[in-house]
């Protein structure tokens, strides 16, 4: 007989939450096994601390269920307090207890003997690398020291879930990839599931082995990071994790024309208004030789030509943009530093695997 199938460590049914009859969390589920960092993204107000609060239990829903390990902890007729949920809390400001050692508040949660207590919070400290500070005051660490004891409290006390609502959001930027590194390591080592918010989809890709990315309350799309960068649902989908360039045409004979040739648009009737779109990294860029410039290829369709009209340095990339002879701007993104000077002609190709094809928004 195969052994019965392991349950999700969380599992999300329906959950709703209405403020004022309306839906800030409508009827959305999803689930996430142990040792999965799950990432809730969206922009300010779409539902993503109130689905975490409700998780949590400081928060009760109007319907639907939440499951930890195949057991309801809440639900119709039956909600488990917050304080036995074994689920762990890591929010943007971080509060360290001020009058209590960094050693003090990683076992402020921990229960057994002093001995298993000291174990285990010496064994976290060992791995935040923070040993040398266990007597230290939390005024007397740097923000990202800060961060690392509160993640070690989070999860000195082994919970099964941990959630983290912006946990990195009051620090430095140069300290956060880094310490999103870090943290990402921790986690995964301590085999916790991780339900982390962020409206940062450089943070979400950085972390998450699965994204679910929430509007108006609802999850839109839900996916690893490359299948949600690579394959995006809808233009607001795409345009989440960068800047677009979009390209509207019209729908004739399943065929829609553009100054980069004509596309195909299959599953569009005739008539409708589409939108091409492509990121601006998916631009490639050739010299104009005395007003021609490379031949089509299949990949690349047929060349525009546009006119320079901007291009700035950005340090890892730079961004230049052009005017089509259709007055359209678009931006391409080149690496290292491309700074041609406004009024150069250029040609323009794009990518068309890279293109995506969606119904003209509004
Ligand atoms: N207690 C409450 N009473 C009334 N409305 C609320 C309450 N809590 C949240 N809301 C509303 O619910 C919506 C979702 O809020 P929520 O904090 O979950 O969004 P969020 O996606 O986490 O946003 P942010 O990233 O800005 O924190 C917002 O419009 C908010 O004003």
């Amino acid at each position: 007989m195969s052994p019965a199938p392991v349950p999700p460590r969380l599992e999300v049914r329906h959950l709703t939450r209405r403020f004022a009859a309306q839906a800030v969390v409508d009827d959305i589920s999803f689930e996430i096994p142990a040792g999965q960092v799950t990432c809730l993204l969206g922009p300010s107000g779409c539902g993503k601390s109130t689905t975490l609060r409700m998780i949590a239990g400081v928060d009760v829903q109007d319907a639907g269920e939440i499951h930890v390990d195949g057991t309801l902890i809440c639900g119709p007729g039956l909600t488990v307090p917050p304080e036995q949920r074994a689920i762990g809390l890591m929010f943007q400001d971080f509060a360290l207890f001020p009058h209590l050692t960094v050693a003090e508040n990683v076992a402020f949660g921990l229960s057994g003997t002093a001995r298993e207590k000291n174990a285990r919070v010496a064994e976290l400290l060992e791995r935040v690398h923070l040993s040398r500070h266990r007597g230290s005051y939390p005024h007397a660490l740097s923000g990202g020291e800060q961060q690392r004891v509160a993640l070690a409290r989070a999860l000195a006390p082994r919970p099964r879930i941990l959630l983290m609502d912006e946990p990195f959001s009051g620090l430095d930027e140069r300290l956060r990839d880094d310490i999103r590194d870090e943290t990402l390591a921790l986690l995964k080592e301590e085999g916790t599931a991780v339900l982390l918010v962020t409206h940062e989809p450089h943070e979400a890709m950085r972390m998450a082995d699965e994204i679910l990315l929430m509007r108006a309350g609802s999850i839109v799309q839900r996916g690893a990071p490359y299948n949600l960068y690579n394959a995006p649902v809808d233009r607001r989908a795409a345009a989440f994790f960068s800047d677009l360039n979009v390209i509207e045409s019209t729908v004739e004979g399943a065929l829609a024309s553009t100054p980069f040739g004509e596309f195909l648009a299959p599953g569009h009737a005739d008539g409708t208004r589409i939108d091409i779109v492509i990121r601006p990294q998916h631009l490639k860029i050739d010299f104009d030789r005395a007003g021609r410039g490379p031949n089509p290829t299949q990949e690349e369709g047929t060349p525009a030509r546009g006119i320079v009209t901007r291009a700035r340095y950005l340090g890892r990339e730079s961004l230049v943009e052009f005017r089509l002879e259709t007055g359209q701007v678009l931006k391409a993104s080149v690496p290292n530093v491309f700074l041609p000077k406004a009024g150069t002609p250029m040609w323009l190709m794009i990518r068309r695997d890279r293109c995506f094809v969606f119904p003209a928004q509004g």
